[in-house]
Formats: structure tokens, C-alpha cells, sequence
């Protein structure tokens, strides 16, 4: 059975009056999404600001609706069997939103209450322990730094040890530190069974952690694939030098260019050659030429600028 199914997920927000009196139906922010999740993968859900990651990740949690389709956890719907489905996540939030009269213990054991876990400190200390929160267990909420109220965020999404864990841009103003100890004890509940559903805009991370990845796009899924399959899908080396010149049209439209940085994709040595006798018959002059293996970001920005058409691209 898969850790999470979303069978043809539609939502509409429905328009303002005063949108709806200038004609606007309202804004599709998810059209028709479907994928499984199977047990114990470490699953990414990327895409730019506004794709409908936060609006999916809501309608999994139950706390939105979507306005067609059926969204199941370990097999429990999430609108009909909304009690069970949740005992099943773990869901860190993008916001930190936590109570400021209590201390860190009592929080998590509040937490605790919340699932009907009586006796938990066992855990509880663990909790704290992996992630770095030992000496702040007394601590008042309100006396923690961000970084901090971040790791609690973390430690309250686990006390019931859900066996889905879901992600909502943890990472996102967070120092490497808390970085490294939040991919750390993620990774090793994963490898201990734990399914694991992360959205970020780190690709790098998503690259590092994750087995699969789905990528919307203006609520559409426009990729659906294991990460090594969305890697060799990109063209295996690219070729980055600085200029201060306009690139001929015929490269500038494949190009990557930010500031003086201009980055081109190149399959393989003659095609590297064949773009440098273009750039210097077309007197572009270039500094600090090299050359990269293709990342994640490349597949990335090649699906965004694509065309509207989604992309059906089989597990
Ligand atoms: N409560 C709401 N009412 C109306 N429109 C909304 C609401 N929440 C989100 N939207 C719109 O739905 C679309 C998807 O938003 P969503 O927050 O799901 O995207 P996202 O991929 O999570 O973006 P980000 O990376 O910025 O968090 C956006 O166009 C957004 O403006």
C-alpha cells in the first residue's frame, strides 16, 4: 500500500467579491495531480513560489479541501478517516507557530497529550537529543532563537513517531548547522523505515536526499521521476565563462544568465567546441571559462521555461 496517494487532486481558491464582480472564476492552484508515494522513500516535491506545493501539503494535512480528487494516507482518506491519516503524519510546518507560555518539554509532552501518548519522556529525550535541543528542555519557548523554535518544530512533529514525515520547507533562513543536524536525524529515520516527503527550493538538498521527485508547475505535475532519471534527462555537462557582451540569439535562448555569468548546456567536447567558435566568431569575448557536471537546477529551469504542456514522464 503506498505511505501517501493523491488521486487527481484539483483545488480552486474561489475568487474575492470584488474579483468575482470583475468575472475572475478564482485561481486553479492544483489541476488534476497524481502520484503515489511508496513506504520508506524519501520523496521531493519541488517547484517555484506559487506552484501549489504549500496547498497540496494542506490538503494532505486535512486543514484545506481540495476541490476534487482523493488524497489517502497508509489507506486512510484524508477528509473521511481524518483522525487515523494524521496519527500517520508528521507534519513540520513552514511557519513557526508554537505557544510561548510553556518550555520545551512541556511543549512536546503537550504534543504528546494531543496523540493520547500518557508516558513519552523516553522518546521525548531522544527527540532532544538528536536534535540538538538536550540543554534547552527547560528553556521557555519565547527565550529560543529561531533556529531553535525550528528544532522544537521538528521535535513536536515526531512525538507520536508517525511513520510519515512531511517537510514544508524546513531549511528555508536556516544556518548549516541546524541544517545538517535536521538532514542527519531525517535521514537516519528514513533509513530506519520512516517515509519521508520534503518540499524545498534548496535543490541541492533535494538532489543529496531525495530517491524520487515530482515537480509542479502552476499546479500541474510537468515531472515525475527517480532523481538519477531527472539527471541524465539534463544534458550531462555545462559550460559557464563570464561576459560583459549580448550573446547571439541562437545561444542566448538556451543559455542560463545571471549577471555577467552565462551558463550553456554542452552534451560533449565537440559540442563545447562547436559553442566557443560561435562565441568568438560573433566577437564575444569570454573570462574564466570551465566546465560542470549537470545538476538538478539545470532540469529545473529547463521544465520551467518549457512550454505549458506537462511533461508525462513514467516512474
Ligand atoms: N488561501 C488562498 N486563497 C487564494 N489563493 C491562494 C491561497 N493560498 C494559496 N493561493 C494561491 O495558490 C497558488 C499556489 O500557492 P501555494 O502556496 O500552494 O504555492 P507554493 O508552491 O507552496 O509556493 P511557495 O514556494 O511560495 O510556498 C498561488 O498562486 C497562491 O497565490
Amino acid at each position: 500500500m503506498a505511505a501517501i496517494s493523491f488521486q487527481s487532486v484539483s483545488k480552486t481558491y474561489p475568487p474575492s467579491r470584488t474579483q468575482r464582480a470583475h468575472g475572475n472564476p478564482g485561481l486553479r492552484a492544483l489541476e488534476d495531480v497524481s502520484f503515489d508515494i511508496e513506504e520508506g522513500e524519501f520523496f521531493g516535491l519541488l517547484g517555484p513560489n506559487g506552484a501549489g506545493k504549500t496547498t497540496l501539503i494542506s490538503i494532505l494535512a486535512g486543514l484545506s479541501r481540495p476541490t476534487a480528487g482523493q488524497v489517502s494516507v497508509h489507506g486512510f482518506d484524508v477528509q473521511t478517516h481524518f483522525a487515523d491519516a494524521r496519527r500517520q503524519l508528521g507534519i513540520v510546518p513552514q511557519e513557526l507557530v508554537f505557544d510561548p507560555f510553556f518550555n520545551v518539554r512541556e511543549t512536546l509532552r503537550l504534543q504528546s497529550g494531543y496523540f493520547g501518548i500518557a508516558r513519552n519522556d523516553d522518546w521525548i529525550d531522544e527527540l532532544l537529543t538528536s536534535l540538538g535541543l538536550a540543554d534547552k528542555a527547560d528553556a521557555n519557548m519565547r527565550q529560543l532563537s529561531g533556529g531553535m523554535k525550528r528544532r522544537v518544530l521538528v521535535a513536536q512533529a515526531l512525538v507520536h513517531k508517525p511513520p510519515v514525515i512531511v517537510l514544508d520547507e524546513p531549511t528555508a533562513g536556516v544556518d548549516v548547522e541546524l541544517r545538517q543536524t535536521l538532514w542527519q536525524f531525517v535521514a537516519r529515520l528514513n533509513r530506519e523505515g520512516s517515509t519521508v516527503l520534503l518540499t524545498t527550493h534548496y535543490l541541492e538538498e533535494a538532489e543529496a536526499l531525495c530517491n524520487r521527485i515530482a515537480m509542479l508547475k502552476k499546479g500541474r505535475v510537468v515531472a515525475l521521476d527517480r532523481t538519477s532519471e531527472l539527471l541524465k534527462a539534463a544534458a550531462s555537462n555545462v559550460l559557464r565563462f563570464k561576459t560583459d557582451a549580448e550573446l547571439p540569439w541562437e545561444l542566448a535562448r538556451n543559455a542560463r544568465i545571471t549577471g555577467r555569468i552565462v551558463q550553456l548546456p554542452a552534451q560533449n567536447a565537440l559540442e563545447v567546441e562547436h559553442l566557443l567558435s560561435s562565441l568568438r566568431q560573433a566577437g564575444v569575448p569570454v573570462e574564466d571559462v570551465e566546465m560542470r557536471k549537470a545538476d538538478l537546477e539545470d532540469v529545473f529551469i529547463d521544465l520551467m521555461a518549457g512550454e505549458q504542456t506537462p511533461l508525462e514522464v513514467a516512474r
